[in-house]
């Protein structure tokens, strides 16, 4: 296959290009576009060879995207639209309207691209938002596959659960599409006759019911309650250990990373805390580090402790006491890097050293769990 040509929008710190490396597809970005400028300043220091414009996509021509000749889009559009603890917005919110730019150019560019993929969060499946993707890609005549999934099906012990739309334009006629269905598990490829055209199967249908002969089986999926419980049954147990994300340097550098007394003494009840062996984290939100609850786990270093110990009867300890049990957990935040690896990040995404921690959490909590995407972009171009 030629070097695909990529247009990543909405490319914050890089995680769709990244993902597109760890695919292995032969692929070049050709242009991200963000306006974020403290985003803009890390996708630089990684990705110092590509086109980055710190513009509005709005504010970007339909003849300057047709210059720029694209095989495939990659986007995660602002998802503050969307949330459900959000004003969910969705197409009235201010923040919609340059993704709604984008559906309304795509019909009109010269050359539609090939492959389109498209992240953003749970809420956005219910959207008019999604609604009006759906419309415009079926228009335009693109197959297309949404999935909500995250990271711990693909062994990675953190929770990121996200809607993803993968489309291929078709030559087929529209009216033998598979029906639209949303997956909440990761379908495997199979082999398939057409390199064209690949097969996806759960791996309980390998080898069991195989796809009718002749089909069209582009987005053709196993998906009986049977087999997603195998799976499902099948992606725990290989889930690895929170051990194997951590930084080894941060044994003897946690000092910064503690939580400090007073967050211990308010926020203690509310914490979601793991342990190295812990197989699970909660989603690292663009929040952690400055807020508490809800932003993401923080991890224990003391394992003399018993837990139990230190909760049992806690709300009726004194506030000294409170504290010196909490104390005796020597519980820290994870750190960037450590945020960055539990992301599915390589090693080599670096953080300009004047970018401050709490915006590094920002940054990637804005971000995509990186394995997740690449899977995803190996299943699309196949
Ligand atoms: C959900 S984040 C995407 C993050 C990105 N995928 C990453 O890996 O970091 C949305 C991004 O869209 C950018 N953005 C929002 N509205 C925009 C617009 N109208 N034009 C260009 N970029 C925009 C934000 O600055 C933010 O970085």
């Amino acid at each position: 296959m030629d070097n695909l040509r990529v247009l990543e929008l909405y490319s914050g710190i890089g995680g769709m290009h990244y993902a597109l490396k760890e695919s292995g597809i032969p692929a070049q970005v050709v242009t991200a576009i963000d306006i974020n400028t403290t985003a803009n300043q890390v996708y630089k220091h990684n990705f110092p060879d590509t086109p980055l414009w710190n513009k509005t996509i709005e504010g970007i021509t339909l003849d300057e995207f047709n210059k720029l000749s694209f095989d495939m889009i990659l986007m995660s559009p602002p998802c503050q639209p969307f949330t459900r603890i959000g004003l969910q917005g969705d197409v009235t919110d201010p923040r919609t309207k340059s993704f709604l730019y984008v559906l309304d150019l795509l019909p009109r560019l010269q050359r539609l691209p090939r492959f389109i993929l498209l992240e953003n969060v749970k809420g956005f499946e219910t959207s008019s938002a999604r609604a009006r993707l759906v419309k415009t890609l079926t228009e335009c005549g693109y197959t297309f596959q949404e999935i909500m999934i995250s990271p711990i099906s693909v062994g990675i012990p953190n929770s990121r659960l996200r809607y993803f739309l993968i489309a291929k334009i078709s030559t087929e006629d529209l009216n033998t599409q598979a029906p639209s269905k949303i997956l909440d598990f990761f379908p495997h490829l199979a082999e398939s006759d057409s390199s064209e055209h690949p097969t996806f199967l759960s791996p309980a249908c390998q080898g069991a019911s195989q796809p009718e002969e002749g089909t069209d089986v582009l987005f053709k999926l196993e998906t009986t309650a049977e087999a997603q419980r195998k799976i499902r049954q099948n992606s725990n147990l290989s889930v690895k250990q929170i051990k194997e994300f951590l930084e080894p340097q941060m044994e003897v550098n946690m000092e910064p990373y503690l939580l400090p007394p007073k967050t211990l003494l308010r926020y203690g009840l509310v914490l979601d805390i793991v342990q190295p062996t812990c197989r699970r984290s909660v989603c690292f939100t663009k929040g952690y580090g400055r807020y508490v609850q809800g932003t993401g786990s923080v991890l224990q270093c003391c394992m003399e402790t018993k837990i139990e110990s230190v909760f049992m009867g806690l709300d009726q300890c004194s506030e000294e006491e409170k504290l010196q049990r909490l104390l005796k957990l020597k519980l820290r935040y994870f750190s960037p890097r450590e945020v960055a690896n539990l992301m599915g990040f390589p090693q080599h995404l670096i953080f300009p050293e004047k970018i401050p921690t709490i915006q590094q959490y920002r940054l990637l909590g804005n971000s995509l769990n990186v394995v997740v995407v690449a899977k995803l972009l190996q299943l699309l171009v196949s």
